[in-house]
């Protein structure tokens, strides 16, 4: 295959493998699993995460109208979840892979020790030649603990495996220049960096099935492609999709990744929501942090603690006018920080190796 990555993840959106009734769309399904399966014998690593669960449910079960919306995705996703991975199980037999089910929860990345006993177990999936699929654990993650959608969870396990490419397939080919139902609109094919104006192209409705829509992954994909992952936009309901853009013989939008950042940078770049401090820079600081080269946040550049931390906690980085710079790890808490605010000669707040730019 010309693009020659070892390790990828594929995303399946809900909408590419649900029927327009509602039902899943199993013939679709053993589709993609033969692609993947062909794409495994290549000898290249492959992560799917498959949505799916809920709508996989809804062909189950009648839910009573008056049961409300939490507790119904509830009980279709712990019902469709079974079916699902039996799916994709029953599809993967004749190609002789096993594939795994691992539900995960966004507190699962928040805390280090579940983090890295994910990653562990992960790494022991693949090594076993064994295909993890991935979900959300809809049964226990409801409301403010739920992920945006699964893009962004698909986004987490690429960086968390250091993978070379993210593809993610949904039921449009890529991102547009407009709306994709108006003529004249067409694929953007290449993004590379921060695009300011890219939302401005999307529409905020979502597809029938979906739940983030293209903005969040346009979002989702900026910053992967950041922390050096190709991020590949395309869609799944065309015939030989994984196999036609591993080929490069598919338009669809590809995300141009940056320089590869480590382990613990990109760790980092993904835990904002579990940020206790929050530390304010003077525009000089701001603008050597941010400049590419390897420098570490010193306290002469602080302005203002405007929230406490302890030794070892994510911190969120601000400029003057409150914008986010990045996210470090402090090396000492906040009352040593405030004796410091301004000072000259003393050590790094945040070490470079330990700080992500948002910028
Ligand atoms: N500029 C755009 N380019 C592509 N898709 C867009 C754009 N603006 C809005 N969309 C919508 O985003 C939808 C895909 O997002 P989503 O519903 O989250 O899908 P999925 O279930 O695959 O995650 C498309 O079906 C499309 O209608
Ligand atoms: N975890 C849910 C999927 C939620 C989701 O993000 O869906 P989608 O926007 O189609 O990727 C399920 O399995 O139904």
């Amino acid at each position: 295959m010309k693009l020659g990555y070892k390790k990828i993840v594929v995303k399946v959106g809900s909408n590419v493998i649900t029927q327009a009734n509602g039902l899943p769309d199993e013939s679709r399904i053993q589709h993609l699993v033969d692609q993947l399966a062909e794409i495994k014998k290549q000898g290249m690593e492959v992560i799917l995460v498959s949505s799916g669960a809920v709508a996989s449910g809804r062909s189950l079960i009648k839910v009573s109208e008056k049961q409300d919306a939490v507790t119904t995705r509830q009980l279709l996703a712990a019902i469709g979840q079974v079916k699902l991975i039996n799916t994709y199980s029953n599809f993967f037999e004749p190609h002789q892979i096993k594939c795994a089910q691992v539900l995960v929860t966004k507190e699962d990345f928040r805390d280090r020790a579940h983090y890295l006993n994910m990653k562990n177990c992960m790494h022991i999936l693949l090594q076993n030649e064994v295909i993890p699929v991935v979900n959300e654990n809809d049964v226990v993650s409801v409301t403010e603990l739920m992920f945006t959608d699964n893009d962004e969870l698909a986004g987490l396990i690429a960086s968390m495996l250091n993978a070379d490419a993210l593809i993610i397939l949904s039921n449009v080919n890529g991102i547009y220049n407009g709306d994709p139902k108006i003529e004249g609109s067409a694929v953007i094919e290449e993004i590379t960096g921060s695009v300011n104006n890219l939302a401005s192209f999307i529409q905020t409705g979502k597809s029938s099935f979906g739940r983030g829509g293209m903005v969040t992954k346009s979002t989702m994909a900026q910053k992967v492609a950041k922390l050096g992952i190709t991020v590949h936009i395309a869609n799944g309901t065309t015939d030989n999709v994984l196999i036609s853009l591993l080929n490069k013989d598919l338009i669809h939008t590809r995300f141009v990744p940056e320089k590869i950042k480590s382990g613990k940078k990109k760790w980092i770049a993904h835990s904002e929501t579990s940020a206790t401090g929050i530390v304010k820079l003077n525009d000089g600081a701001k603008n050597v942090l941010t400049s590419g080269k390897a420098t570490s946040l010193l306290p002469v550049g602080i302005i203002e603690i405007q929230s406490d931390f302890l030794k070892g906690d994510i911190i969120k980085i601000i400029d003057e006018s409150n914008h986010l710079i990045g996210l470090g790890i402090a090396e000492y808490g906040s009352d040593k920080a405030k004796e410091r605010i301004g000072q000259k000669k003393q050590k790094a707040l945040v070490h470079y190796d330990y700080f992500y730019s948002a910028i």
